[in-house]
């Protein structure tokens, strides 16, 4: 095999707007973008590093660093899951691995994984966390019959009726990103369903949701930051209905797969998750949404400017990946 060359690039991209969670606002995308060539192919991946999991985008690109000469050598994506921990770092290998391969044998990637052939997907579309009467504005303009609110504090219940108020059409995901008030839970869940809600994500902290144990089933409860790998499946069925994966989280496509996988075989829900960022992030996540009952992959819709050949978005559906952007 002729050597292979690895490039680290990090990027700050300039958001259309500022999105807004329970845990703050950001105005730009910080993300990083891995480029191996081999042979005149290129591969690409891009991860966003996570403060929620103590990753920053200096740590991400030396922890990337620190795997160059084991990269250039031929580490192949079976070795790179023992090489590095799950997460932002070997997300951004991995997926540019899978690119590499698929550019050096002509065979795209969904072949390569056994996944089915990408068609267009639905996702849903994220309206940050504001007034109750600012999101029930920003609903009417968001051109998705899927909308993930953003929720976050006593007047979470208001957010959703004024939501609902306005997009009567629209079911709808709340995500508490850990920060709703247990005395409202019961609360919301009461009136989820008839206000359109289909799925309630991460409502309390990662490792303080008790509270799930007792909950009414009537609609589903998604795990996100509780929610990593494979391992901890089995633990998160007995709390949480479906998992929200995330590459960014899996550290790639590969594990990815597996707990897509795992997920099933313990009757979960799925859904395919992305954070704040570009084509290149999105696309080897648009290759599970065939394998998801929920796809939440909006991250493109949020920047000022996308890479060249990124994803086309229209009315909440996103078109297959190009092999130009990736797989
Ligand atoms: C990409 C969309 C704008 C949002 C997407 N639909 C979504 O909801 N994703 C995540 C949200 C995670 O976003 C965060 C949170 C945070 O505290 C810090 C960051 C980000 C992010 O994307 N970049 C920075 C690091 C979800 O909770 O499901
Ligand atoms: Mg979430």
């Amino acid at each position: 095999m002729a050597k292979r060359t690895l490039e680290i690039t990090d990027f700050s991209s300039p958001l259309k707007r500022a999105f807004t969670i329970s845990r703050g606002a950001k105005t730009s995308a910080e993300t990083i973008l891995v480029t191996i060539r081999q042979d005149g192919a290129v591969g690409r991946g891009e991860c966003v590093p996570y403060p929620r999991y103590s990753e920053t985008q200096p740590g991400v690109r030396a922890a990337i660093g620190e795997m160059r000469a084991q990269i250039e050598d031929g580490l192949s994506r079976d070795a790179l899951q023992d090489a590095m921990p799950a997460g932002a770092a070997r997300c951004a290998v991995d997926c540019a691995l899978w690119d590499l391969e698929a550019k050096l044998t002509g065979t795209p990637v969904w072949q390569l994984a056994g996944l089915p052939e990408p068609g267009p997907v639905e996702t849903a579309v994220t309206v940050s966390l504001d007034t109750a009467e600012a999101m029930g504005e920003a609903a009417k303009s968001t051109p998705s019959k899927l909308l993930k609110l953003k929720l976050g504090g006593a007047e979470d219940l208001d957010r959703i009726e004024a939501v609902h108020a306005v997009r009567p059409d629209a079911r709808l995901i709340v995500d508490g990103n850990e920060g709703l008030l247990v005395d409202q839970f019961p609360g919301i869940m009461k009136r989820a369903a008839e206000l359109g809600v289909v799925l309630v994500e991460q409502p309390f902290p990662a490792g303080k949701d008790e509270a799930l144990l007792r909950r009414p089933g009537a609609v589903s409860v998604c795990a996100d930051e509780s929610a990593h790998t494979s391992a901890e499946i089995q633990d998160l069925a007995r709390r949480y209905d479906a998992v929200n994966v995330k590459l960014d989280k899996t550290g790639g496509l590969t594990e990815a797969i597996r707990m897509v996988q795992a997920a099933r075989a313990s009757g979960m829900n799925v859904m395919i998750g992305c954070m704040v960022a570009g084509s290149i992030s999105m696309a080897p996540a648009v290759l599970l949404a065939g394998l998801a009952d929920a796809t939440d992959l909006d991250g493109p819709l949020w920047l000022a400017e996308d890479v060249v050949d990124g994803l086309t978005y229209t009315d909440g559906m996103i078109s297959p990946p190009k092999p130009e952007l990736w797989g």
